[in-house]
């Protein structure tokens, strides 16, 4: 195991990422991001399953981070064990009678649904925040196991990675929040297995309730897949209130 400094060194390292990925860029990524299970790999790091467009796009995000206005969201199956129990503890007191019927042995096994599958064959993405402009791309390569009408992505496999996207700008500018309404215009169906740009907007605030508009567009613009507009609520906390904001900007424990 890696000692409290290290791993907190490393927490930084993993959080809000300016610039080239740090961890990899000192050569330390390897080593250090297998300390531990597989619940520790940042997904959101090159992988031999991306394609050149999906490696391009992050080269050319990773850029953007180097004056600081852009940032890399690091992305992991859970957040960090503590911050997991915490934010569990969290939503139970939020939804009571929803715990009741949560088979809590099958907990154990839970993991964030986007991340759930083989590399490659599932969703590989990357998320960029810019916080002035309050926007989040989101750069996508969809495999093989998503797909819907032969040779196309499943719309709700569109649908799912939308929403982890107009979803996570609402977490960093809300905190808790959940999805209560998604519209979806299915322009043109996506190529299975290409890479696509989700481009996110925060459009209002008003009180609890966030406006976040998006589109799915293919990587040189000329293609608009998809729109959407999504309102989310943020929870009212009642007992315990919890930072998920800070907790996904810093996945690792301080
Ligand atoms: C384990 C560690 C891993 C952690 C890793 C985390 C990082 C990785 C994150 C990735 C990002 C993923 C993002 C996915 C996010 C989901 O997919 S969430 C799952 C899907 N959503 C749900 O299940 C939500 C179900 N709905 C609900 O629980 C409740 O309806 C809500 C949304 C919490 C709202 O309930 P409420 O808090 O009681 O609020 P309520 O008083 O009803 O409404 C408040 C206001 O909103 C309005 N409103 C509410 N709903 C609507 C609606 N549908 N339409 C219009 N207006 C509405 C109300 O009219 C009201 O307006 P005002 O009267 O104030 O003007």
């Amino acid at each position: 195991m890696l000692g409290r400094g290290a791993a907190r060194a490393l927490g930084a390292l993993r959080g809000v990422r300016g610039g080239a990925p740090p961890a990899r860029s000192l050569g330390l990524s390897r080593r250090l991001l297998s300390f531990e299970k597989v619940l520790d790999k940042d997904h959101s790091l090159p992988k031999p399953c991306w394609g050149k467009d999906m490696r391009r796009l992050f080269d050319q995000f990773t850029k953007k981070c180097e004056d600081g206005s852009w940032i890399q969201l690091a992305s992991y199956e859970q957040i960090s064990a503590q911050r997991s129990q915490d934010f569990s503890a969290f939503i139970h007191a939020y939804f009571p009678s929803a715990s009741e019927v949560i088979n809590k042995e099958k907990l154990s096994q839970a993991q964030l649904f986007t991340r759930g599958f083989e590399d490659g064959m599932g969703f590989e993405y990357v998320m960029f925040y810019n916080k002035a402009e309050k926007r989040i791309v989101c750069v996508f390569q969809g495999g093989p196991h998503l797909q819907g009408m032969p040779g196309f992505f499943h719309g709700g496999a569109t649908a799912t990675i939308i929403d982890a996207t107009v979803g996570m700008n609402a977490i960093v500018s809300g905190g808790i929040v959940m999805t209560a309404n998604l519209n979806i215009n299915f322009k043109s169906p996506i190529p299975l297995c290409s890479t696509v740009l989700i481009n996110s907007q925060l459009d209002k605030i008003e009180g609890r309730k966030l406006f976040v508009s998006c589109k799915v567009q293919s990587i040189d613009g000329k293609i608009l897949y998809t729109e959407a507009t999504s309102l989310f609520i943020m929870l009212e906390p009642k007992k315990k209130k919890y930072d998920l904001k800070e907790a996904v900007l810093n996945p690792l424990p301080a």
